[in-house]
């Protein structure tokens, strides 16, 4: 594949920038699809701000996920979770990256639907097992068969993150071409929701 135009490509974010009119973009999808990666050269690209809400709950807890897990248990964490997304979706000119199960709660969905552009980082099954297998910080995989967990949740989760506005093909390529995906698959929505 040809690398695209420097030039072009600044442009094409530029024009999106523009369009968006400082409406939040949210990227949802499973764990290992690159929402955290992809998100920051997103906003780069954008010149907005880049903030993750798993990170945002670490800093206010001053605990890592692992540890938040095991000390306070899920339903802590989740109840954090939807807070922390509902204070950063009153900014504009956000980039936000979920984590994996945000989206899935129906209030924090609800209140991304209304408030942002969601934005779904769909990765095979190879794919994220591959990416999630170099650490070991997501404590719902520490599970006897961590594969087989990541496809349950797969097939839980794969109907409610359909429900984002664009779907976009978290791809084996260099994470700024995925960012690259994002920004033309934005800009086609914008498009189509003027015809
Ligand atoms: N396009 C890509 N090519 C190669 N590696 C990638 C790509 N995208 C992400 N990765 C790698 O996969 C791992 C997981 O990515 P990342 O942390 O961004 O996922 P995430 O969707 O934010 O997951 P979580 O929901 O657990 O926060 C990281 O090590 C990252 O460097
Ligand atoms: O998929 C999930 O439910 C999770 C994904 C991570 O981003 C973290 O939010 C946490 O490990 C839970
Ligand atoms: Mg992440």
């Amino acid at each position: 594949m040809t690398r695209p135009d420097p030039a072009l490509r600044q442009a094409r974010a530029e024009d999106l920038a523009e369009r968006l009119a400082g409406r939040p973009l949210v990227l949802v999808g499973m764990m290992g699809a690159g929402k955290t990666t992809v998100g920051r050269r997103l906003a780069t690209r954008l010149k907005r701000q880049f903030l993750d809400s798993d990170e945002e709950i670490e800093r206010a807890a001053q605990m890592s996920i692992p540890e938040i897990f095991e000390q306070r248990g899920e339903p802590e964490f989740r109840a954090g979770e939807t807070r922390v997304i509902a204070r950063v979706l009153k900014t504009d000119n956000v980039v936000l990256a979920t984590g994996g199960g945000a989206f899935v709660n129906a209030e924090t969905r609800a209140l991304i639907k209304d408030r942002a552009i969601s934005i779904w980082l769909k990765a095979e099954i190879d794919i994220l097992f591959e990416r999630v297998s170099r650490r070991a910080n997501r404590p719902l995989l520490q599970t006897a068969n961590p594969r087989a967990t990541l496809q349950k949740l797969i097939d839980d989760r794969y109907p409610i993150y359909a429900d984002a506005d664009i779907t976009v093909a978290s791809r084996d390529v260099p994470q700024d071409a995925v960012a690259g995906d994002v920004v033309d698959a934005v800009l086609a929505y914008l498009q189509q929701q003027d015809a």
